[in-house]
This record gives structure tokens, sequence and C-alpha cells, in this order.
């Protein structure tokens, strides 16, 4: 087991917006969160990073809270959203930036991106715009690629498909398939695409209201299943 959440609460105004009692992540899973605007996922992953902190309970990464401890993010990459981008930087200065908290030179980090080429469409490196003129869409995949730099065991996207062409989401979902198999990565995705979840996700864990309403293995009825509670 990778993370433990144990009597998890965070309260806003008087109102209860995640509330988890118990819940466990092993391992080399991937994992798809799911759930309808104000669920409670990016406030889930914002205390899970330690960038707030819950009212009660807490989270466990290696058996350590994450709010007391600083061990987790020498192996735990995120990328949330562009604010977490330096965006005065262009691409290409942004990665070396990263990089170097990473002991990577100059090179290493141009070897690194080359990985990236087909990822990345040729939009993102050589065109001398900064971060903040690049749409949403590309902005997403620097801070995708930004995140890998570091080998991390635990991988946390918020919504990586939002805002990225058919080709790119077809392309992330092999990059997050090969960070499974190759690596052993622990990728928890939070997404309102059913489809590419359930398509890359071994396990699917619906949030409602910040509880727990499904926590189930993907199979081959899953999409249905999670069309049906949707719909209805
Ligand atoms: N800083 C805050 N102050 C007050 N309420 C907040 C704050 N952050 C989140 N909330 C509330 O907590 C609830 C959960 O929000 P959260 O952003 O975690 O949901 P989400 O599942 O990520 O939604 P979405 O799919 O729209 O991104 C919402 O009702 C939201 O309004």
């Amino acid at each position: 087991m990778i993370v433990e959440i144990k009597d998890l609460k965070k309260v806003y105004a008087g109102r209860t917006v995640v509330n988890i009692p118990e819940l466990q992540i092993n391992e080399g899973e991937t994992i798809g969160l799911v759930g309808n605007n104000g669920a409670g996922k990016t406030t889930l992953f914002r205390m899970l990073l330690d960038l707030i902190r819950p009212d009660a309970g807490g989270i466990f990464s290696k058996n350590e809270n994450v709010a007391s401890t600083d061990e987790w993010k020498n192996y735990t990459a995120s990328f949330l959203d562009e604010n977490f981008l330096i965006d005065y930087l262009t691409p290409e200065e942004y990665f070396i930036f990263i990089g170097s908290l990473h002991n990577m030179t100059r090179t290493d980090v141009e070897q690194y991106l080359q990985r990236y080429l087909e990822f990345f469409n040729g939009e993102i490196l050589n065109s001398g715009k900064y971060i903040r003129d690049f749409s949403k869409g590309n902005q997403n995949k620097v801070g995708i690629a930004a995140a890998l730099m570091q080998n991390p065991e635990l991988l946390i996207l918020d919504e990586p498909f939002a805002n990225l062409d058919p080709t790119t989401q077809i392309r992330l979902k092999s990059l997050v398939r090969s960070l499974r198999t190759t690596h052993q990565v622990t990728t928890i995705i939070s997404s309102h695409d059913l489809n590419h979840v359930t398509d890359v996700c071994g396990r699917i864990i619906l949030l409602e209201k910040g509880q727990v309403i499904k926590d189930i293995q993907t199979t081959e009825n899953t999409l249905t299943e999670l069309e049906a509670y949707f719909s209805a």
C-alpha cells in the first residue's frame, strides 16, 4: 500500500466537502477519480499534496502523514493546473529549471525531452513563446512532462484530458499505460471523461459530495455502470 486515507474530513463554511473514513491505494494501481462538479476531487488532491490541511484525519503516504513529513515529496509528482507553471518562462527554460531541481544538466533535459516529442506534437519546443502564451491544452502538456522528470512512484493528475486535443488524449493514455507497465508508477487521475478513465484505469473511485460512492475494479461493464449512475 502506498497511500492510506484515515477518517479524512475537510469542511468549508460548515459544509463537509470531503468525508472519507478509509481508503487504501496500492503500489502500481492506476486509479480514476470521477464525480460531478464540486464532488471534492481537487480538494482531495490538495490534501494529498499538503497544499491544504484536513479538518480531521489524515492522508498517509508510505505510512507517513503527508502533513507532517517531507519524504513523500521525493517520490510524488503532480500536475493540478496551469497555476503550478512559471508562465514567464519558455517551456525550455521551465524544463531546465525543473530539471535542475532533480540534478539534471541541460543535456540531460534535452535528452529527456526527446521522449516527449510525439506527446508534444510539434507544439511545445522551439516556439519562442512564453508558457503564458500557450493554449491551456499545451500548458497541460508542459506540466505533465515536467511532473514526470522526477521519475515519480506516485503521480497525481487533475483532469489531464481536459483541453487536450484527441490525438494527445490518446497519447496521454499510452503514456499512463507505459508508466504502469514499465515503471510500476501509481497514478491517480481525476476526470470527467468516463471513456478515458475506464479505458486506462484499473480501478475507479466515484466521489459524490465528498464521499466515496463506488470503488470498483474496472471491467467491461464499468463504463455502462458509470453512465447509468451519472444519467440517473
Ligand atoms: N477554498 C475554498 N473555499 C470554500 N469552498 C471551497 C474551497 N475549495 C473548494 N470548495 C468547495 O468544496 C467543494 C469541492 O470542490 P472541489 O473543487 O474539490 O470539487 P471537484 O470535484 O474538483 O469539482 P470539479 O469537477 O468542478 O473540478 C465545492 O463545493 C467547492 O465549492
